[in-house]
């Protein structure tokens, strides 16, 4: 197979965790013969400074043009000034919205090398950990009209949601949940939202076809809590956009690391848009500090989805494991005992462990 994949580095330590997966991509292609071509556009900061803008038409029509896009992360304190609409943070908006990718898949898995990373106690998360948070992509607040006032005394965003919107993102959560333990949590705040009230009315609705699922409710601030009390409960959890950016920050760290937690951005198609859940830390940027195992993580993801080539996404996923296992660890990781490396040797690590018998 041909993959023609377009690499978005971004800010910070964008442009660090995109190389250590490309790294690793490569090993997979040299142990399956698959063959692979790169395109490397820009988004975010780096492209205000190149072009004015934050999501260059060309980055957009190269991302069209492509099997997927692979992405590291934008935004910085450079830009933090610029106006709302030209900020880094709106190449992400127009990517996901322009390519129509409605879907985001977060899975918070719980390495059990890496138990002694996770801040609960350790009965709370015996047994392990292995959540997959279905996040709504291209709706409500991050999409809706915004505005701020002449005076700038006054600023407003909207949340809106359609029904059509909701079902599309239900009926994913639903049959991701039906190939797992077939337990679905649906998160909203319909005790005070109206968008939350037709969400749960249409995720109800859709919920007649699959009886098989076993679904419940949550308020956003009751999962919150309910996260770091008793994770081990959840399997599945759909959500609105901005819930879904939030308790998936918050998932993440109990498997360790926000430096862990990959995602995948879909649609109904094999297109999809890869990247890490964290952003561009711009605290350790180009210091050989950040964990590149998202990234890496979210290459997996790519063999799996857009790809289909489930054997090849499980040799990074086992080659992540062994290097784990062996005591290799970044700095947000690490635990006595174990071994301390950057960015760079923890890429090559799994990409040495890549196929490894
Ligand atoms: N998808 C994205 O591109 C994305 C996501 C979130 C934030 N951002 C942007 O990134 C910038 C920084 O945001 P922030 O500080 O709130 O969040 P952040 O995720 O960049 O960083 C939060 C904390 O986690 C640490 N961290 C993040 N990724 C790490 C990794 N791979 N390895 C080790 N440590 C890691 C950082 O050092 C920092 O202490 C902002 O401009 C924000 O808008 C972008
Ligand atoms: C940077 C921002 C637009 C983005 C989001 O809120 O979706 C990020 O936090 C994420 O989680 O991917
Ligand atoms: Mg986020």
């Amino acid at each position: 197979m041909k993959m023609d994949i377009v690499l978005i580095p971004g800010d910070g330590i964008g442009p660090d965790i995109v190389r250590e997966a490309v790294k690793v991509l490569d090993a997979v292609m040299d142990k399956s013969g698959h063959t692979v071509k790169y395109t490397t556009c820009l988004a975010g900061g780096c492209a205000i400074d190149e072009t004015g803008v934050p999501l260059p038409p060309s980055t957009l029509e190269a991302a069209q043009k492509s099997d997927a896009v692979l992405l590291g992360a934008v935004g910085g304190p450079k830009w933090d000034t610029v106006p709302g609409d030209m900020r880094p943070e709106k190449a992400l908006l127009g990517l996901r919205g322009g390519l129509g990718l409605f879907c985001n898949l977060r899975p918070a898995i719980l390495y059990p090398q890496l138990s002694a990373a996770c801040p609960l106690k350790e009965e709370v998360v015996a047994g392990g950990l292995d959540i997959m948070v279905v996040r709504e992509l291209t709706g409500g607040i991050y999409f809706g009209e915004r505005g701020l006032s002449a005076d700038g005394q006054s600023a407003y965003d909207t949340m809106a949601y359609s029904t059509a919107e909701v079902e599309r993102i239900a009926r994913k959560a639903f049959e991701i949940a039906r190939g797992r333990s077939g337990r679905l949590t649906s998160v909203d705040k319909a005790n005070i939202l109206e968008t939350s009230r037709l969400w749960r009315k249409t995720v109800e609705c859709c919920a007649t076809a699959y009886p098989d699922v076993q679904l419940t409710h949550l308020y956003v601030d009751n999962a919150a809590m309910q996260l770091v009390r008793a994770p081990r409960q959840f399997d599945v959890i759909v959500t609105e956009n901005m819930f879904g950016d939030i308790l998936s920050d918050e998932a993440s760290m109990i498997t360790g690391s926000i430096g862990m937690l990959p995602s995948a951005s879909l649609r109904e198609d094999s297109f999809g848009m890869y990247e890490p859940i964290h952003g561009s830390a711009p605290d350790i940027a180009g210091k050989d500090l950040a964990n590149p195992l998202a990234t890496i993580l979210s290459a997996a993801m790519m063999l799996r989805h857009t790809f289909k080539l489930e054997e090849e996404a499980k040799m990074v996923e086992t080659a992540v494991s062994r290097v784990l296992e062996a005591g290799w660890r970044t700095g947000d990781i690490f635990s006595e005992g174990c071994s301390k490396v950057g960015t760079r040797q923890m890429g090559t690590l799994v990409a040495e462990a890549v196929g490894q018998e």
